[in-house]
């Protein structure tokens, strides 16, 4: 039985697609998962198909302005179709996002990706990490969950610095945890409702 998370993102300059792509590598870290990248500036009949046919799905977003991107709200408000059908209730959903500043206003994003998926009917994931660095003084950048963030994965990159020099390590492995535990937890619903079927 393989458990298919979609990552359904956005990324205007790449920097959150590196994200993205670490997040599908801790997906695909899961003994029998297999994670399905989606841009979804291409809003195409392929695009909804995948998303229905997931187990889980991870939603992705620069911060533009404190919130998501209008590409990806553009997506959002385009799945009114699939919502007012609740073609995604009860799938596992999780976030991340990733900007410029050290706070940049990411919490707002994430919360937005964490509505976006309740108004869906969906089981959010969090990201189940203590937070790193600045939390205690012996803290270091190089922490998993370095921005300390709990309801999604959060990156940061430098505005100055291109896709293939940011985010930074702590935060792509930081986003691979983020694709392993939600693996992990649409692989255990699955089974679930296996088991209840069967009984
Ligand atoms: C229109 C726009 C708005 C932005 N707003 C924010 C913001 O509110 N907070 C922040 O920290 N960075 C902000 N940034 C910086 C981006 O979040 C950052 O450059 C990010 O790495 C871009 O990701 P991408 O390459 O996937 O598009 C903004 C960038 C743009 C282009």
């Amino acid at each position: 039985m393989t458990t298919t998370v979609a990552i359904a993102y956005h990324s205007g300059y790449g920097h959150t697609a590196r994200q993205a792509r670490a997040v599908a590598a801790g997906v695909d870290s899961v003994p029998g998962a297999r994670a399905d990248l989606r841009d979804v500036s291409v809003l195409d009949e392929a695009l909804w198909q995948a998303l229905a046919g997931a187990d889980a799905i991870i939603f992705g977003t620069p911060t533009y302005m404190g919130s998501q991107s209008a590409i990806f709200q553009a997506f959002a408000e385009a799945s009114v179709k699939v919502w007012s059908e609740m073609g995604w209730r009860d799938k596992i959903g999780a976030g991340f996002t990733n900007s410029a500043g050290v706070n940049g206003d990411k919490l707002n994003t994430l919360t937005s990706l964490a509505l976006f998926g309740a108004q869906h009917g969906m089981h959010w994931a969090t990201l189940g990490l203590p937070p790193g660095w600045l939390y205690t003084s012996g803290g270091s950048p190089q922490d998993l969950n370095r921005l300390g963030g709990f309801l999604g994965a959060m990156a940061q990159s430098p505005s100055d610095l291109g896709p293939d020099a940011a985010p930074m390590e702590s935060d792509l492995r930081t986003a691979e945890h983020l694709g392993r535990r939600v693996a992990a937890t649409a692989a255990q619903f699955a089974r679930g409702r296996h088991e209840r079927a069967v009984a």
